[in-house]
């Protein structure tokens, strides 16, 4: 199937800044449209964004350069060329580009054109996405992880760790799972309330109340569970990112909102050994620093078997640092964000990557997002079963919790929820 044209435009994400959309057309007339996100706490290692710079649009954030490319040079290249395949696509994609971290026409852009093809491919086979990519076997349903509390670099307040996570396993189904979790969302809004606290939330819907510690997050979410009607860690458990790159500072972890001390990795892994003892905690993404390979490993023997420690920054979706990662007993899961790679073959080869490596999956959107839903296909389609996709009240993380409960609904009794189980140790 030739593909016929191409185009693009800038578009907004939810922090108001530019972001690309590509629109890709096949010959029996099928269409693909995609927008890509962008993060906040970036990993150094991530595919490179192209944004303007030297012009005074936007600060120099518009991405006006990576608009044109797709429309000059990528449709140039790919207008009615038959491609066969995504991982064809992929590669002509990556090798126009030409540079390894696809910074010449920015992987906003290439990632866009990439999620668009497949789309329109999708809708030629008249199959959802999901199960384009994923085949007759993508039913599994994730656990929604609801970041309710906003920290770190997402928010302006006094908590230091970035994300703290409600995970409602105990459900028969994604829609109840999601139901408790707003349930408790809105419990914790009342008890923010209750205490003075402010309910204004951050940049991927959760509060962003001022605590006087980090701790204090996380016992007003398990009151707020309890509020709620239901037990914690039973029914709905918790997961955390502290995103520690972000607390990085000369060798050593500095809480840079609250009370600006600093400790080094082994205490970091102690207060983690200890939060693992004294709450319900299922799930710990970058527990440590991108720059601290050889904390990381420790972390992972001291605590691998007692929690999923998921691998965001120190990973970058990359299959090469995941190696890494596989060889120095780094981590027992990767974050999946296709915008740290930059293409959906990419994206897909680090999970099969991680899978063959005994690795769990946890598929993930930025803190700057759109209306795009393609994460919750994506994660059907892979079948790893659990999600952050922020909490519900913001339309560009809601976008991603309709479009999931869609699929299940079409699904019907195929369907199946992946709770628990779907976290690693
Ligand atoms: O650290 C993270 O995991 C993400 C998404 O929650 O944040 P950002 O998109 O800012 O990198
Ligand atoms: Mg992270």
């Amino acid at each position: 199937m030739r593909i016929t044209h191409i185009d693009a435009i800038e578009v907004l994400d939810s922090r108001g800044n530019p972001t690309v959309e590509a629109a890709l057309q096949l010959e029996d007339g099928s269409e693909g449209r995609a927008m890509t996100p962008s993060g906040a706490s970036t990993g150094m290692h991530e595919a490179a964004e192209l944004r303007d710079g030297d012009s005074h649009r936007y600060g120099g954030k518009g991405v006006q350069k990576a608009v044109a490319g797709i429309r000059d040079e990528i449709a140039g290249a790919l207008a009615n060329k038959d491609p066969g395949e995504q991982r064809a696509l992929d590669r002509l994609l990556c090798e126009l580009d030409g540079t390894p971290n696809k910074g010449r026409l920015g992987a906003n852009a290439i990632l866009a054109v990439s999620i668009a093809y497949a789309r329109a491919v999708a809708a030629s086979r008249k199959l959802p996405l999901y199960r384009h990519l994923g085949g007759d076997n993508a039913v599994t349903l994730p656990v929604p992880c609801l970041n309710v509390i906003n920290g770190g670099r997402h928010a302006d307040n006094t908590v230091d760790f970035q994300e703290f996570k409600i995970v409602p396993h105990h459900a028969a189904s994604f829609a109840e799972s999601i139901r408790m979790g707003e349930e408790v969302f809105h419990a914790l809004k009342k008890l923010l309330q209750k205490h003075g606290l402010s309910t204004g939330v951050g940049d991927e819907g959760g509060f962003a109340p001022n605590l006087h510690s980090n701790e204090q997050a996380i016992e007003l979410i398990i009151a707020a569970i309890e509020a709620a009607g239901y037990r914690p860690g039973e029914q709905v458990a918790l997961a955390l990112d502290p995103a520690a790159s972000e607390m990085w500072h000369h060798g050593r972890y500095r809480f840079f909102k609250s009370n600006q001390s600093e400790i080094d990795s082994q205490a970091m892994t102690a207060l983690w050994s200890d939060w693992l003892q004294r709450y319900p905690i299922v799930l710990l993404e970058d527990p440590l620093s991108e720059h601290d390979w050889d904390g990381w490993s420790e972390a992972t023997r001291q605590l691998g078997n007692r929690v999923e420690l998921v691998g965001d920054d120190i990973f970058c979706t990359n299959p090469e640092l995941l190696q890494r990662g596989i060889r120095e007993g780094v981590a027992n899961s990767i974050l999946i964000k296709p915008n740290q790679i930059g293409t959906v073959t990419e994206t897909l080869d680090c999970v099969e990557q991680a899978k063959a490596a005994g690795y769990g999956c946890y598929v993930s959107h930025r803190s700057g997002e759109t209306e795009d839903t393609f994460i919750a296909d994506l994660v059907v389609a892979i079948g790893c079963g659990h999600i952050k996709t922020g909490s519900g009240c913001r339309g560009e993380r809601t976008a991603k919790f309709n479009r999931l409960l869609r699929i299940e609904h079409e699904l019907g009794s195929r369907a199946r929820f992946a709770g628990r189980a779907a976290f690693v140790r």
